[in-house]
């Protein structure tokens, strides 16, 4: 059973933070950070980043990420996981040996067309404007932030891109990402746990399947919704 779970949404909204515990409690599980897939590898000056009417390099379009690569890194995963944990360093746990989970972390995971029906689950982090400001604030990126670059390029793209999703009805799982990290985690962990569960029993022959527990409550899954204007980002 192979699994791509989508850790998206806002800068500093958590995503890389929650996808480190992730990937230290799920098996045979594997990651892909987008940023690594900035069109400006470290230390390279020639980057590719175009410069914006604004005058803002313009990092938050999707332009700026090498996106085919990215596919290219999913498509080996799908193709031979196995090969793909080996080459990483994740060890195949015995007892989980057909279970394979490839976590996508990125703040425009859902922009990418080829890459929109391949995810298992979408999450998606958010916070409010000033918790984000505050947050970003206190970052130290490879290319550090110009002074105006979070009001002049960062907060608009990110209302713009997911102005689009919500527009193309791709459809999330918001994650409230000023909860504590430990509640997030638990929540999502549980909420995967509980779709391997089910899958698991879904392949397995009728007689041996056990009752399936009825209602809500089984993880967050039931919270998968088009998004709503019930989301807004309070400016
Ligand atoms: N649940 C949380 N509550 C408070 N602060 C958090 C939480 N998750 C992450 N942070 C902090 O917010 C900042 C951004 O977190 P990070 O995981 O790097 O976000 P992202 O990858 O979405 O940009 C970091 O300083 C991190 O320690
Ligand atoms: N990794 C890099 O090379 C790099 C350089 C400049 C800006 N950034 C910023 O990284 C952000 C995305 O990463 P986070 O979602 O972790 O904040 C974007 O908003 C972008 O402005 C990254
Ligand atoms: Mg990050």
């Amino acid at each position: 059973m192979k699994l791509i779970v989508g850790i998206g949404g806002m800068t500093n909204g958590g995503k890389t933070t929650l996808t480190n515990s992730l990937l230290r409690a799920l098996p045979n599980c594997c990651v892909i950070h987008q940023d690594d897939f900035f069109k400006a590898p470290l230390f390279q000056p020639q980057d590719q980043i175009a410069v914006g009417e604004d005058g803002f390099k313009q990092w938050d379009v999707l332009e700026s990420l090498d996106m085919e690569a990215m596919l290219d890194t999913v498509q080996a995963w799908l193709s031979s996981p196995r090969k793909f944990a080996r080459a990483h360093g994740v060890s195949i746990q015995p007892e989980a040996s057909d279970t394979h989970i490839l976590l996508l972390e990125g703040f425009l995971l859902y922009s990418y067309k080829p890459l929109v029906d391949l995810y298992s689950h979408r999450y998606f982090l958010t916070v409010p404007y000033e918790e984000c400001k505050w947050r970003r604030s206190t970052r130290n990126y490879t290319v550090p932030d110009p002074p105006g670059l979070f009001d002049g390029h960062v907060w608009p793209m990110y209302q713009k891109y997911r102005q689009e999703m919500e527009t193309n009805g791709v459809e999330v799982v918001y994650l409230d990402g000023t909860k504590s990290r430990e509640k997030l985690f638990r929540e999502v962990l549980e909420d995967i746990q509980n779709s391997l569960l089910n899958r698991s029993q879904e392949s397995a022959p009728s007689s041996a399947r056990p009752a399936r527990p009825q209602g809500p409550g089984r993880g967050c899954g039931h919270r998968m919704a088009r998004p709503a204007a019930s989301q807004p980002d309070t400016v």
